[in-house]
């Protein structure tokens, strides 16, 4: 008898608990959010909110069209996060940039940072001592005062990226790639690459794997439903199995440069690289060997992608608008030492197509913030709309036009000035320097040398450049050689530099 009172009452006990906790959780779910304001924005459906209403890739159209039916900022509920878009420079720079101390964390990635990546790249990670420790290690090796460091391996490369336009135009979009990589591989790794290179092409494609969800915040749904990640036993988490193949392969990719460096180095090679002194930084900052290979091969990975698609859309740009092209040239043709004009050239490469995101890339607010009449909540998602601010014909008239003019102003040479290429505030890419640099040696070696058409009957969509085709063209382009003159000039010039990847 006694016994059966103690179960009645332990199940009382039981049932009063969850009685409270689903009260608690009522309470909370329905609490009205008085006190946090948020701009209007489209109207979404239960559950998922506004996540169909934005396509998985290429939504700038989409981010256009609400950018100019909202104003300088909406919201929108995607999944189980608010996102508020800036769609104005000025508030862009208002909130990430002026007020950069708040707007610095980024969203959970439950799938791609914290599986795919094991929490370990720099892009993606929130506001943490790891971020900061990284992103000195970062600041040291790439900052401007570093940049002749880099310059004997963008002038080589460059002449390389020239003589294999010259031998295998068709595969321009490889060329780049190597390029871009073999010059932050050379200051990392100490070593030049070739796409030949097995744990090259891999590298590549440990990049799409990270990337296929970043196109776009609708991408990859689960993404946005961090808690689903959390609650899920793991047996039924359908997205973890990819992602933990894809997280060995990338560790992978980075243990092989790892080995093939100190292989070098028991050869009897001294190079003089990055990844060298990486076990000293990891013992200063307490990384483990994995955050270590992680910091050097993400510097790779940021450094080859995002360049690699710069050239492509310049490349898609001189075909598209040769009226620029002819205006490069003449420059070039007259006076190499001074070439404002390139230097307009990269910023609107970077204004007129974003680079892998035309949404921008996402922030998160780490206190709560007042703006105007608003009011946000810690948390929240912010993000520059970059395709719509890019896009909006006050700022840019002609925006559709490829059209450097527009940058032959006082602010030319404030190489961050007048677009968000390079995002903004305290998560700025921290590689600018290095990147503008790349784009200069190349754009202008390329510009000199070759003319870019469109192929006839095969019209270059430029609102559609593949920023993940890595192994076939993003579009079909003819690349000629400008006279016999040039050929002359490259063989002479670039042939030694770029004979071994031909
Ligand atoms: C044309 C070339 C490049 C473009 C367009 C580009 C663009 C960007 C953008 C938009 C961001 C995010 C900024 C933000 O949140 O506000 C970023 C972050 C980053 N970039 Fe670049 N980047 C380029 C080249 C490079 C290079 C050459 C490196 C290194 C060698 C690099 C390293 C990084 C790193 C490590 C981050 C993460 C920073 C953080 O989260 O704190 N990038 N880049």
């Amino acid at each position: 008898m006694a016994l059966l009172d103690s179960l009645r009452s332990q199940n009382s006990l039981l049932l009063a608990t969850v009685g409270a906790l689903v009260l608690l959780v009522v309470v909370v779910l329905l609490k009205p959010r008085t006190k946090y304001r948020y701009p209007p924005g489209p109207k979404g459906i239960p559950v998922f909110g506004n996540l169909f209403q934005l396509p998985p890739a290429y939504p700038g159209a989409k981010l256009i069209e609400w950018g100019k039916q909202y104003g300088d900022l909406f919201t929108v509920q995607l999944g189980a996060r608010r996102w508020v878009f800036l769609n104005s420079s000025e508030t862009a720079r208002e909130l990430l940039d002026r007020r950069g101390r708040l707007y610095i964390s980024r969203p959970e990635f439950p799938v791609t940072q914290d599986i795919l990546s094991g929490g370990k790249r720099i892009v993606m990670m929130g506001h943490t001592q790891r971020w900061r420790d990284l992103r000195k290690i970062m600041h040291q090796l790439l900052m401007a005062s570093n940049s002749e460091t880099y310059k004997p391996f963008q002038d080589v490369e460059s002449r390389a990226l020239v003589w294999q336009y010259f031998k295998r135009p068709d595969e321009f979009y490889k060329h780049g790639a190597r390029f871009a990589n073999s010059v932050i591989f050379s200051v990392v790794f100490g070593r030049r690459t070739s796409m030949e290179d097995e744990n090259v092409r891999l590298l590549f494609s440990t990049i799409d794997d990270f990337l296929e969800t970043q196109t776009s915040p609708s991408a990859a749904l689960v993404e946005q439903f961090p808690w689903v990640v959390k609650i899920l036993p793991r047996p039924l988490q359908w997205f973890r199995p990819k992602a933990e193949r894809s997280y060995r392969k990338t560790i992978g990719v980075y243990t092989a440069f790892f080995e093939d460096m100190e292989r070098r180095i028991q050869q009897g090679e001294n190079p003089e690289c990055f990844a060298r002194g990486m076990a000293d930084l990891a013992e200063k900052y307490g990384f483990d060997k994995a955050q270590a290979y992680f910091a050097a091969g993400s510097i790779i990975e940021a450094g080859s992608d995002t360049t690699r698609n710069q050239l492509n859309i310049m490349l898609a740009a001189a075909a598209k608008y040769p009226a620029w092209v002819a205006n490069a040239q003449k420059q070039l043709d007259e006076d190499w030492d001074r070439l404002p004009y390139i230097v307009a050239v990269i910023k609107e490469t970077l204004r007129w197509r974003p680079n892998m995101t035309a949404s921008g890339v996402p922030r998160a607010l780490i206190e709560d913030d007042t703006y105007r009449d608003f009011v946000f909540e810690k948390g929240t998602v912010f993000v520059y709309n970059h395709f719509a601010i890019s896009h909006n014909e006050q700022e840019f008239p002609q925006n559709e036009v490829f059209l450097p003019e527009r940058f032959l102003n006082d602010d030319l040479q404030e190489l961050l000035k007048g677009h968000l290429g390079f995002g903004t505030g305290r998560r700025v890419c921290p590689g600018w320097h290095v990147a503008t640099r790349n784009m200069f040696i190349a754009f202008s070696r390329l510009l000199y040398c070759f003319d870019f058409k469109e192929v006839p009957g095969a019209p270059i969509d430029v609102w559609k450049i593949d920023p993940l085709a890595h192994a076939r063209p993003p579009f079909e382009i003819q690349i000629t050689p400008r006279s016999e003159e040039h050929v002359r000039l490259i063989e002479r010039e670039c042939g030694q530099a770029g004979q071994e990847f031909a």
